[in-house]
């Protein structure tokens, strides 16, 4: 499936973490090709829901499909899938350059063409010459960086974003999704972001998906879901109570 993007549905998905836990209930589709926001208040289950579709969880029932492919059981490295988390993307004793060569060859055996397509992808991020750099030795913003050039390196057609860049100011959080978005009108990908922030959701994604208590109570176009004045009264009293934080 490298290459073309598809659309990811979940149809009669049930999770639960231990038997005495509470059941989720996920039904949702994500459409091919656009990003998907995941909204919805802590513990809801917007991570819960990354992981199943990452393959890190299975669920007790019910099928994840990409595209036509029932990948419900199949594991993570056989999925179609990048995922960035909102930090430890990266390997602290490797070099910038051979992160982002990871997502070309987990062994680090690359072809000579190979490494420029690696310092091409750090071009495109915007870290040009930092290649020799360890991570520590990077801004948080820019660790983010590296981790969207090996997304870029890697050519999976879903990408999916774990609040990957809550921790970063408004302003570089703005570029990061800029940079998201570049990318993603570029490939294609089928990318579902979760955040805390709605002008995040505003900004780059047409379709939010809104869940609470472990299931999805809303979806829909972005501004119709999170305008102040269309959302639906659930929704309302989200926005009402994160965005005076
Ligand atoms: N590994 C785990 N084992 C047991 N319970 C878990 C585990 N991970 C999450 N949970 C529980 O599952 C529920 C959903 O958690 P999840 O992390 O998916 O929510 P979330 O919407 O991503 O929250 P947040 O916005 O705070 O990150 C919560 O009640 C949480 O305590």
């Amino acid at each position: 499936m490298n290459g073309t993007s598809a659309a990811i549905t979940c149809e009669g998905v049930r999770f639960r973490y231990a038997a005495d836990a509470g059941e989720m209930r996920f039904d949702c589709a994500f459409a091919a090709g656009t990003i998907t926001a995941l909204v919805g208040p802590s513990g809801s289950g917007k991570s819960t829901l990354l992981n199943l579709i990452a393959g890190f969880e299975t669920p007790q029932v019910g099928a994840i499909r990409f595209g036509i492919e029932d990948l419900t059981r199949a594991p993570v490295a056989e999925r179609p899938v990048s995922m960035v988390f909102q930090e430890n993307n990266l390997f602290a004793h490797l070099s910038v350059f051979d992160n982002v060569a990871l997502g070309l060859s987990p062994r680090l055996r690359l072809k000579p063409d190979e490494r420029g397509i690696v310092e091409d992808a750090l071009a495109s991020v915007g870290l040009s010459g930092y290649g020799a750099r360890l991570p520590g030795q990077l801004s948080g913003g820019e660790r983010q960086r590296v981790a969207l050039a090996r997304v870029v390196v890697r050519r999976k057609p879903v990408l999916l974003l774990d609040e990957a860049f809550a921790s970063l100011g408004p302003a570089l959080r703005a570029d990061m999704l800029d940079l998201v978005a570049s990318i993603q009108a570029d490939r294609g990908m089928t990318t579902v972001m979760v955040t805390h922030f709605p002008e995040d959701a505003r900004r780059i994604a047409p379709h939010t998906v809104f869940l609470a208590g472990g299931e999805v109570i809303a979806d829909g176009a972005t501004e119709t879901l999170l305008g102040e004045d269309t959302a639906p009264e659930a929704i309302r009293f989200y926005l009402g109570t994160t965005e005076t934080r």
